[in-house]
């Protein structure tokens, strides 16, 4: 009995000493790998912040400054001198890096959020099992992808998983943490830990298409196309109507633009050569037609609605 509390006692001293994740490192320093590396940073971990772009490093610090400033706008009110002290201590643990090797050699864990294609991520996640050192947990943010599919490349397929945030970053409080087939249970608590520790409300998924939101929230929004497809409501009406009668912060198609509609025929076309037999996943004429023209949604002024440029 003496020794069976003795050897728990060893034990859970060596989970916590993996779970104090203290260095991160995020690979792609686009729209979602600037908010993971904000948030990490303003829960107090060194961040490194990998591109193969410098360009886009110093776009993302520029923006992680503006939206720091937003948070420290809410959380020091009456007190702008301590904003600004929050800004720029969350900015001072932000190194930046183009070399996803050289940035993973002290890492506890590294989040990838790098383009959508399993090619690509492939080829990453190898050079990062290769260099990183034996505790790191590697985690992807994929949207769409398999997470065993993504993780079969690496060797250490215990500390694999998945790690998906929503977008803005900052703003969304929902973490899903995703269980490989051969993720570890300390690995996921690590990452369960670790989620909580940068904010975020965690739930555990498998590793099933669209994990839960993507699941739910692609088909919602795809049917929301087919219904201003077929013209049976205006693309306003079916925006107010999904705000003011079921309280969603948006409707479906401002929802659709805002994520890019890029993104939204890439997931579709992925799931649906999957699943050819799924009806919520078949192509949609309208989409298809709108990312042929271009018309990708905010970023590129017009999408289904029409946008300002700044
Ligand atoms: C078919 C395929 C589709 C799926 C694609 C896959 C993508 C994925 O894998 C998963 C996803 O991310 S799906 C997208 C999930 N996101 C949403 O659903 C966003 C819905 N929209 C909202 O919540 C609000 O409109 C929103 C928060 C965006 C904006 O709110 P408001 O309209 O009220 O506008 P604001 O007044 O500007 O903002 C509200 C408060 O939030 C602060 N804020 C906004 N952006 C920020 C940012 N980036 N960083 C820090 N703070 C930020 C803003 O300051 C404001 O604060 P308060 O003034 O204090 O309220
Ligand atoms: N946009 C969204 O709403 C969401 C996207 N995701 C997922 O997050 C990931 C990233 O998406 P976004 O941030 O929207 O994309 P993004 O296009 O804004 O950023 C991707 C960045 O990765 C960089 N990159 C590409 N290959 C690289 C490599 N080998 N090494 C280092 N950097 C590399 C690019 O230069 C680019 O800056 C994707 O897997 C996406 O499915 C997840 C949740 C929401």
């Amino acid at each position: 009995m003496i020794n069976f509390r003795i050897i728990g006692r060893q034990f859970s001293t060596s989970i916590s000493k993996q779970n104090a994740i203290k260095n991160v490192t995020v690979i792609g320093g686009g729209l979602m790998g600037s908010g993971i590396a904000q948030v990490a940073a303003q829960a107090g971990q060194s961040v490194t912040l990998v591109d193969v772009s410098s360009d886009v490093l110093a776009k993302s610090q520029k923006s992680i400054g503006a939206n720091l400033g937003r948070v420290a706008k809410k959380l020091y009110k009456d007190k702008p001198e301590d904003g600004e002290k929050f800004v720029a201590e969350a900015l001072g643990r932000i190194k930046t890096a183009t070399d996803p090797g050289e940035a993973s050699k002290s890492a506890d864990l590294i989040v990838e959020a790098i383009v959508e294609n399993m090619d690509v991520k492939h080829k990453l996640f190898k050079q990062l099992d290769s260099a990183a050192p034996a505790h790191t947990i590697l985690a992807s943010n994929t949207s769409s992808l398999s997470i065993n599919e993504i993780g079969s490349v690496v060797k250490r397929k215990d500390k694999f998983g998945g790690l998906h945030f929503f977008n803005p970053v900052p703003v969304m409080r929902l973490l899903e943490v995703v269980k490989g087939a051969e993720t570890s249970e300390d690995t996921y608590k690590s990452m369960m830990e670790w989620g909580k520790a940068v904010g975020k409300t965690c739930i555990t998924c498998k590793d099933t298409p669209g994990f839960v939101v993507n699941r739910l929230l692609v088909p919602y929004i795809c049917e929301a196309m087919r219904l201003y497809e077929r013209g049976d409501a205006s693309a306003r009406d079916i925006d107010i109507a999904m705000k003011l009668g079921a309280g969603y912060p948006m409707g479906p198609l401002e929802l659709a633009d805002y994520v890019g509609l890029d993104t939204n025929k890439f997931i579709l076309d992925g799931w649906h050569k999957k699943f050819p037999d799924q009806p919520l996943f078949k192509p949609i004429p309208l989409l298809n037609k709108l990312v042929a023209e271009g018309k990708l949604g905010v970023k590129t002024g017009e999408g289904i609605y029409k946008y300002d440029k700044k």
